[in-house]
């Protein structure tokens, strides 16, 4: 196991900022601390680094017992959201600090710089100062200083989010294919759902100090664990099960409500036995998407998302009768509100 959390507890003042913690993390994963701000997940990611320390519970590193040890005695990296670069050092010097630190042959410290300069894309930039470099390309170096030492794990605090979104963009899939060429344990904070999809092999969702579930991103997404993974993770409508988009079709579930995806409403322009009438409120193109905001006739609104070639056979304007269908919906015993 790369990195096991057990049962840790971490109060600030009367504010329980992680209540009953336990999640274990693979060897040569790639894991997404998700939550929305307050969740937790960097006191977790700061607990794991030797950061901050739990008022109870343990925490396993490469199998042996860390809890106690000091950060330096982790052997971890540790990239934070802002550079923390040293600015009067050349990038090489700073890819190299932690191996001069460390007594490495001068010769090696060279070599090992080049090959984290050629891995990180930026060979040719080592003899520049960080502020000759953009923001994308001082997260590598970040990155690349984090990797010199070899840490047995990888940790990065919302390593991409100080940067714009096109960046951030292409930071996240150069993340990927680092990872697969390192294959380090690596666990990074995110409240972005999207960038943990794309980047992660698996999510770890946290709510109010808890872990809610722990999934492949297709996991929490088609099984959400509970009715604050699927609204957190993915657009939803929230709707009364008495609505009749439910019993009209027989989707009754019992449970207050029902959660509806947008791309799970079928929209038809016929009716049938399994359809209720609505009309067609707004139409938004979102590019590849088109969003269109349905009223039923009780008043009951919700919003659909359907395919561009869908959009161009329905011709869906404002004002215009449809007939809708949900392909599936969820309902949990418990709903807790974000
Ligand atoms: N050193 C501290 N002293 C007091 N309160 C703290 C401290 N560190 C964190 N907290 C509180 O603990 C809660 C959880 O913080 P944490 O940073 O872990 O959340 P987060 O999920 O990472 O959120 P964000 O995305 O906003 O960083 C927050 O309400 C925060 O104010």
């Amino acid at each position: 196991m790369g990195i096991s959390v057990q049962a840790v507890f971490k109060q600030f003042g009367d504010f329980q900022a992680l209540n009953n913690v336990s999640v274990d993390i693979k060897s040569g994963g790639l894991v997404a601390l998700l939550g929305p701000s307050g969740s937790g997940k960097s006191t977790l990611l700061r607990s794991i680094a030797g950061l901050e320390t739990p008022d109870s519970g343990r925490i396993f590193l490469t199998g042996e017992d860390a809890t106690d040890r000091s950060v330096q005695d982790r052997n971890i990296g540790f990239v934070f959201q802002h550079y923390a670069l040293f600015k009067h050092m050349t990038v090489r010097d700073n890819i190299g600090f932690g191996m001069r630190i460390r007594k490495r042959p001068e010769a090696k410290i060279r070599q090992r710089a080049d090959e984290l300069l050629d891995l990180v894309q930026l060979s040719g930039l080592g003899e520049r100062y960080p502020s000759q470099l953009s923001g994308g390309q001082r997260q590598r170096v970040a990155l690349a200083r984090a990797l010199a030492v070899e840490p047995k794990v990888l940790l990065l605090d919302e390593p991409f989010g100080a940067l714009d979104a096109k960046v951030r963009k292409d930071l996240r899939a150069w993340l990927r294919r680092l990872h697969d060429e390192v294959h380090v344990t690596t666990v990074f904070v995110t409240h972005d759902q999207e960038e943990a999809m794309e980047v992660a092999d698996e999510i770890v969702v946290m709510n109010k100090g808890k872990i809610e579930q722990v999934g492949t991103p297709a996991e929490v997404y088609d099984q959400p664990a509970s009715a604050f993974v699927m609204s957190f993770i993915g657009p939803v409508n929230v709707l009364p099960s008495s609505s009749r988009i439910f019993q009209d079709t027989g989707f009754d579930s019992g449970h207050p409500e029902m959660f509806l995806r947008p791309h799970d409403i079928v929209v038809e322009l016929e009716p049938n036995s399994t359809t209720v009438p609505a009309r067609v409120k707004r139409v938004i193109h979102l590019g590849w998407e088109i969003q269109a905001e349905l009223a039923l006739d009780d008043g009951q609104e919700m919003v659909a998302h359907i395919t561009r070639e869908r959009f161009d056979e329905l011709k869906l304007e404002a004002k215009q009768r449809v007939h809708l269908r949900p392909k599936t919906a969820k309902s949990f015993p418990l709903y807790y509100s974000i």
